[in-house]
């Protein structure tokens, strides 16, 4: 059952920013959005859907439509909205039909299907896609899925495997990350066998005691221990080609464990720019820098064309 709207919620809204012509909105990364709006434009229907929105702007649809899903979620503290793909030009108290045809991509009802049982990677992407509308599931909320056997010699080759499988499995869309740490003197290495650097079933501190280990006989002073995590991201869905987006995230290995916070080995990744550990930081700050919210930036570019495949 979707929320009714009333007009005069959503009127009182837009009239506020149709008077002031200027909307500040934060994205997801916390970055201030200035929007001209030169017309923000609704059509009320009385329809089992609730409220249809449509927006002509001179923004990029995609920062409309996180707009419109912030407002509306505020105002319904419900995700499911139907963005229409005809232009309706609608002053604050009249319609009037203008035929133009705004491709803006239909997005309904939305659960993302993250194909991980990492929990901490979890923990990000629900942080981050909550803002835009989206509940987050793991595999660990299907527990009869499969493990996907990374059999790939790249982050790409494995986040293929992940998102293709799952998709094909569920008939869902579906989005995967295979990331990793790469540290310049080991030769890029754990790379893609960061999750089991210290053996198959390694824990994160197993996997830490190896790096500090690996790096304590060679790799003494700081400039000697660059490193940088990457994540690649693709989304699969059915009867689509996958989406591929990456992000890296650079910086150096510490000699000592520091911060509670994130996961795998957080705890010794320092953040070029803050001199701070991962672990250090919260997790809306990670969510900021990090090279899966670099991706994920990423995907928020290519996101609305690729829906339209
Ligand atoms: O400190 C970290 N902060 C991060 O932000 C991060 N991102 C990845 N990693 C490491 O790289 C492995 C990924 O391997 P991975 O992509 O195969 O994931 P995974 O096996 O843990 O889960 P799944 O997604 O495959 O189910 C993980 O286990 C971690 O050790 C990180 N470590
Ligand atoms: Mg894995």
């Amino acid at each position: 059952m979707t929320t009714k709207l009333y007009k005069h919620d959503i009127l009182d809204i837009f009239a506020y920013t149709l008077s002031t012509r200027q909307l500040r909105i934060e994205n997801i990364f916390g970055e201030q959005l200035e929007l001209p709006i030169y017309s923000v434009f609704f059509k009320y229907f009385p329809s089992e859907l609730g409220l249809k929105i449509v927006a002509v702007d001179e923004a990029s649809p995609s920062e409309i439509m996180t707009l419109f899903f912030q407002v509306l979620r505020d105002v319904t503290a419900k995700n499911y909205v139907e963005i229409i793909t005809d232009t309706l030009v609608v002053k604050l108290d009249d319609v009037e039909v203008h035929s133009e045809t705004l491709s803006l991509p239909v997005i309904s009802d939305k659960t993302l299907l993250i194909a991980t049982r990492n929990e901490g990677k979890t923990r990000e992407f629900k942080a981050m896609f909550s803002q835009l509308g989206y509940t987050v599931k793991n595999l660990n909320d299907f527990p009869e899925l499969p493990e996907v056997a990374e059999t790939g010699m790249t982050f790409e080759a494995n986040a293929r495997l992940k998102a293709k499988t799952i998709s094909e499995l569920t008939g869902e869309m579906v989005l995967a990350d295979d990331s990793g740490l790469m540290v310049d003197i080991l030769g890029g290495l754990p790379g893609v066998w960061s999750a089991r650097f210290a053996g198959d079933h390694a824990t994160d501190d197993e996997n830490n005691a190896k790096l500090l280990h690996e790096l304590a006989s060679t790799a003494v002073s700081p400039d000697k221990r660059k490193a940088k995590f990457h994540t690649t991201l693709v989304v699969a869905a059915p009867e689509k080609e996958p989406l591929v987006v990456e992000g890296e995230w650079f910086g150096e290995i510490g000699t000592i464990p520091k911060g509670d916070d994130g996961f795998g080995y957080d705890p010794l990744f320092i953040d070029e720019e803050t001199g701070r550990t991962a672990a250090q930081m919260s997790l809306s700050q990670k969510n900021k820098v990090s090279h899966r919210a670099r991706a994920l930036q990423n995907l928020l570019k290519k996101w609305p064309e690729w829906l339209k495949q």
